[in-house]
Parts: C-alpha cells; structure tokens; sequence
C-alpha cells in the first residue's frame, strides 16, 4: 500500500523501525495488546452469533427467557467484553510508554549531541532552530507510535473478520473483499492528500517556534527602539501561515472522514441485503448474518488507525530528518588523554595560529572570515597580559582558541608544552577558566551560579566572592547567598553579573584566567581593586585579560596587540605607546572616554 512517495513510505518505515528497536519490550507489550484487542473484537462478533444461535433464537421461539439463559448470554458478552478491554488498557500504556520513552531518549540523544558539537558548528545554528529540533521534531518523529500499535492489530482484525466470513458463507465472504479493498484504496487517497499538507504545518511549526524564540530574545531591543509592531507582525504572519496549514490539514482529515467511516456501513447494508436473500433461501440462519453484520459496524472505527499511521509518516519523516542532521552532524573534537600539569601557575603558548570563521557570502554559497592570522604568544607562568585591539581584531576568537572551545585551522596551543588537542576530555577546563564577554546566569541561587553544583563550601564561596569584589552587595541580598537571581540574572545589574561570573571562575583556583571584558559592566575604580585581588590572590595563576580600559592595561607585565587578526605588536604599555601608532591611538581614545565619564560623574556629584 504505497501511499506517499514510495521515499517516504520507505524512510517512515525506517524511522518506525529505529523505535521499535529502541522500544522494543514496551511496544512488543503493545501490540500484543493490539492483537488481543483485535482478535476479541472480532469474536465478538462470532460471540453474538453464537449467543443469538445458542440463547436468543430458542427464547423468541418460545417466547419466554430462562435464568439460565440471561446468565449465559451475560456471561460470555463480560468475558469478551473484559478480555478485549484488558487488551486496549495494555496497548494504550504500553504504546504510550513507548513513544514517550522514545521522546524523552531522542530529547536527551539531541541535547548531548549540542553539547559535544564544538563551537563552530554552533556558530551555523541558530538557538531557535535548535529548540524546536529538541521539542517539536523529536514529537513529530515519534507520534506515529500512537495509533501504529493499534493499526498493527487491525490487521489481525480484518485477516480474522474476512476468515469468519469465508467460514459462514461465500456470498458475504464477497462482500467483505469488495468492500476491505474499497477501505485500503479511500485510505490510500485520504494520505496522499494528507502527505504535503502535513509535511508544511510541521516545517511551519518550527518556523513559528524559530521567529517566537528570536523575538523573546530580542525583547530588550524590541521594545528600546519600538519595534513592537513590526515584531508583532512577523510573528503574526508565521502564525497564521501555520494556522491556515492546520485548518488544511483539517479540511481535508474532514473531506475524508465521512466517505471512509460511511465504507463499512454501506458494507453492514449490503450483508443485510445479501444475507436476507440467503436467509429466505434457507442457506444461512439469521444469527450468521447478524454476526458479520456486526462484524462491519464495529470494524469501522479501527480501520481509521491505518489510515492515521499512513498519515503520520510524512511528520515522522520531516521529523526524522531534521532530528538526525543534528544526530549525525561531525565535527566534533577529538581528544587525546594526556593531563595538564597541576600545582603551579600555566605557561601559555600560541604558535602561529590561524582560525576562520565559515560565512555565507551574498550569493549565499561559502566562505571564510579569518579572524585570527598569524599569532604568536608567549605567557610566562603568572604573568598578566593585556590584550588589546580595536573591534572586531580577533580578540575574542583568541581567547575561544586558549580555551579550546574551538580547534585552530592551523598552528597550536601549548599549556605547559602540552598541545591541547593532546588533553584529554575536560582537561582543559579543570585547569583554566574564561570569563566571557556575555556573563551567562542560571535560573539558581548566587551560590549555585558560582559553584555550578561543584562542592565547595560557604568559605570558599564567600572568598571567590571577596576577590570578584561581589561580598558587599551578596550581603545585601535578601538571602544572601541561597538569593535566586531570576531567569539569566534578571534580578541583577550587569555589573553584580559579572562580580558573580569572575567569582565562578575564581573559586575553582584556575592556573590560568582568561577575561574577554570580563569588567565592562563594573566601575574604573571597582575593576582595578578586582584586578588588583586577582594579582594578589594569583600567584599561581597566569591572567590573559581583553582590556578595553587604561586601568586593565596598566595593570598588565605585557600588552599584545592585534590588528585584523594579527598581532602588530607587543611590549609593555610603555613601549608600546612610543613605538605603535594604532595601539597609541586606541588606547588614547579609552583615556579620553574615562576623563570624561569621570567629568560626568564629578559633575554630577558636584549638581547633587
Ligand atoms: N560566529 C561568527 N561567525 C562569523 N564571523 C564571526 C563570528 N564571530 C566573530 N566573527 C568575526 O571574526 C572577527 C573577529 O571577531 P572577534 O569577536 O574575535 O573580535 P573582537 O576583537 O573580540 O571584537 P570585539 O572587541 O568587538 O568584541 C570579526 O570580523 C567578526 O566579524
């Protein structure tokens, strides 16, 4: 029964054949609830035969019904009854089960699978699309499990249905083949037309999560510059691209449903009429023909599960599809098994490093945006460096390679003479730390968004706190330090984030510290007493710091500075100054801004 595209019905029923393998107790469970259910629906049919034959006709012949009769009538409709509820009850947990288990193994497959990409594949990704192959996907792949037990028992059904007809009589042995294919073929028809429509509300249905997780995102901005609207619109037209894809799916489900449930009571009519004839010919008794009767009417609602299996299989695909590119994405880092030396500040070497980013060019096809060229770096153990470049240079991209959030193109990085390709899983994280430019909290306590669920006692918390310059205002906090921050810090300034994220990455006593404007959101004065902590407190640990403030700089052994990916120079600030034009002007600029958010801030003083 080719009822897609004989790809998709090929690949649904791949997809169908990774869950079973997946599930395969719970569904076995299921669909031997299924055939149960199957089986005693049809018997009872034979059932009401039977009780007819056997209890009914004799009592309308005598007109008068025994005890013993209304007993046995009773009785064997409750055991049919109860044997094929005891089936249905098994195969809607045990079916249920299975395609919930199987959602919750394919989320977690997904989620781990973005944690282990490397950055650089996420960079291609955007978060909305990665929500909905998370949620909406994994369910459309795995929906099909639903009806997929029962249309399997209905099978069992109809072979049992149409061997009942042959057993009673041939005449309505006919009936039951001419009308059983007639259900195939409408069903046949309703998934064609179900097949594009279906496949474009799912695309649809990722497309709206995408735009609504974009929008929420960029609440902040929406509403700054008053874009509300505008927003508000986009939203509004996927919405409704997804709506009126819905309603088709469900115009047609509607154009369809009549026609196929109206097939087996067309059928039930004709046994009627066929059977009567038979009857009055002597060749078939009444109960026969109420019997397969019967058998039709209830075929009726079953059959549709077929029909809802072959109706799913586009989503499923759809589903699987966008699911397993997540899956079977490579790139991912390889890792060695060496260890980092511990115990003692970290020697950071780079050796002509180069990176580029993947972009798409106008034309849309690809290309590279090299964004780091050429570096060369030489940090000896406890030592502070600045790094310093105008937007855009290459810094940031600088600090992901240190900690190897992404692979160079070329060139190395050595900690300690170790390339950390070389380390092994997590080793690079156990001895260095970065605070990025974007300051990530967790809808948790200020104690959980600093140990991140490491143990590590009040003290130590208080103590990363002191060095990140964060006591006093945790202090302040309602409950100190159990206070919950909100969803990604809401109920913090940016400045009292940033105190936490240093303090996160203080307290695991790194070896080496990377900062990517790590104190933007503090004050001068604030930045230079954290700086200053972090030199007392760190000895043992060597600090490479993206500056972007005359106090930062200064408070660095050396400052290296880059220019469109490469570094133009290095030195001391002082040797630099004399000798780097771009470094003289940079740095000049910064100085001029802190004069004057200083005049600023005496002014107001001054006015207060
Ligand atoms: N995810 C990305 N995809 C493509 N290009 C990128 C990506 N991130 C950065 N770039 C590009 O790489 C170059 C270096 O960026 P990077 O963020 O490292 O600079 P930066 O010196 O840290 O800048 P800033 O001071 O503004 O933070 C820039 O040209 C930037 O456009």
């Amino acid at each position: 029964m080719n009822v897609p595209p004989t790809s998709t019905l090929r690949e649904g029923l791949a997809v169908i054949g990774r869950g079973i393998k997946g599930q395969p107790r719970w569904f076995s469970l299921a669909v031997l609830g299924s055939v149960v259910y199957g089986v005693m629906t049809s018997l009872t049919a034979a059932a009401i035969g039977y009780v007819v034959r056997e209890a009914v006709t004799p009592a309308i012949a005598a007109r008068h019904v025994t005890a013993g009769q209304l007993w046995f009538i009773g009785g064997v409709m409750a055991a049919v009854v109860l044997t094929t509820i005891v089936g249905v009850i098994g195969r809607r947990i045990a079916g249920g089960v299975a395609m919930y288990n199987l959602g919750a193994m394919y989320r977690r497959r997904v989620t781990r699978q973005y944690l282990r990409l490397p950055l650089r594949w996420h960079h291609r990704h955007p978060s909305g699309q990665l929500l909905s192959n998370a949620n909406a996907d994994v369910e459309a792949t795995w929906n099909i499990f639903a009806p997929l037990p029962m249309a399997l028992g209905v099978i069992v059904m109809l072979v049992f249905g149409i061997v009942q007809m042959v057993v009673v009589d041939p005449w309505l042995a006919v009936v039951g083949l001419t009308v059983f294919p007639m259900l195939f073929l409408a069903n046949v028809a309703f998934q064609r037309a179900m097949s594009p429509r279906v496949t474009r509300a799912q695309q649809l249905r990722a497309d709206v999560s995408e735009v609504a997780h974009e929008s929420f995102e960029a609440a902040l901005i929406v509403k700054s510059l008053g874009r509300e609207d505008h927003e508000a619109e986009r939203f509004r037209a996927v919405t409704h691209e997804l709506r009126d894809a819905n309603i088709e799916v469900g115009r047609t489900r509607g154009r369809f449903d009549p026609a196929i449930e109206a097939i087996p009571t067309v059928g039930t009519l004709a046994v009627l009429f066929v059977g009567t004839l038979r009857v009055r010919s002597g060749l078939l008794s009444a109960a026969e023909v109420v019997q397969i009767a019967y058998l039709f009417s209830i075929l009726a609602f079953p059959v549709r599960a077929l029909g809802w299996v072959l109706a799913e299989l586009p989503r499923a695909v759809v589903g699987w599809n966008r699911v397993s590119a997540v899956l079977d994405a490579t790139g991912s880092m390889a890792f060695g098994d060496r260890s980092l030396p511990t115990g003692a500040a970290s020697h950071l070497q780079a050796e002509r490093l180069a990176y580029a980013y993947e972009i798409e060019d106008e034309a849309g096809d690809a290309d590279l945006n090299p964004a780091v060229v050429d570096v060369t770096l030489d940090v000896a153990p406890g030592a502070t460096v600045a790094v310093v470049g105008p937007t855009g240079s290459g810094k940031s991209t600088l600090t992901n390679l240190v900690m190897r959030l992404v692979d160079p193109d070329s060139g190395a990085v050595l900690v300690d003479d170790v390339d950390l390709r070389e380390v092994r899983h997590g080793g690079v994280s156990e001895v260095a730390a970065l605070v990025a430019q974007q300051t990530f909290m967790f809808d948790d306590s200020v104690r959980g968004n600093i140990t991140l669920g490491a143990e590590h006692g009040d003290d130590a918390v208080w103590r990363a706190l002191d060095v990140a310059q964060g006591t006093g205002f945790v202090e302040k906090l309602p409950q100190g330090l159990d206070t919950h921050v909100g969803e990604r810090g809401a109920s913090l300034s940016g400045g009292q984030r940033q105190r936490i994220a240093l303090a996160r990455a203080v307290i695991r006593q790194p070896q080496l510290l990377i900062l990517d404007d790590a104190t933007s959101a503090v004050d001068p004065s604030v930045e230079q007493a954290i700086l200053g902590r972090l030199r007392e407190a760190s000895s043992g640990t060597t600090v490479l710091v993206v500056a972007y403030r005359m106090a930062t700089i200064l408070l660095a052994d050396e400052v290296v500075y880059l220019e469109g990916g490469r570094v133009v120079d290095h030195g001391s600030h002082a040797q630099l100054l004399g000798r780097c034009v771009g470094y003289e002007r940079l740095v000049t600029a910064y100085a001029r801004e802190a004069a004057e958010r200083d005049a600023i801030a005496a002014d107001e003083e001054v006015s207060r």
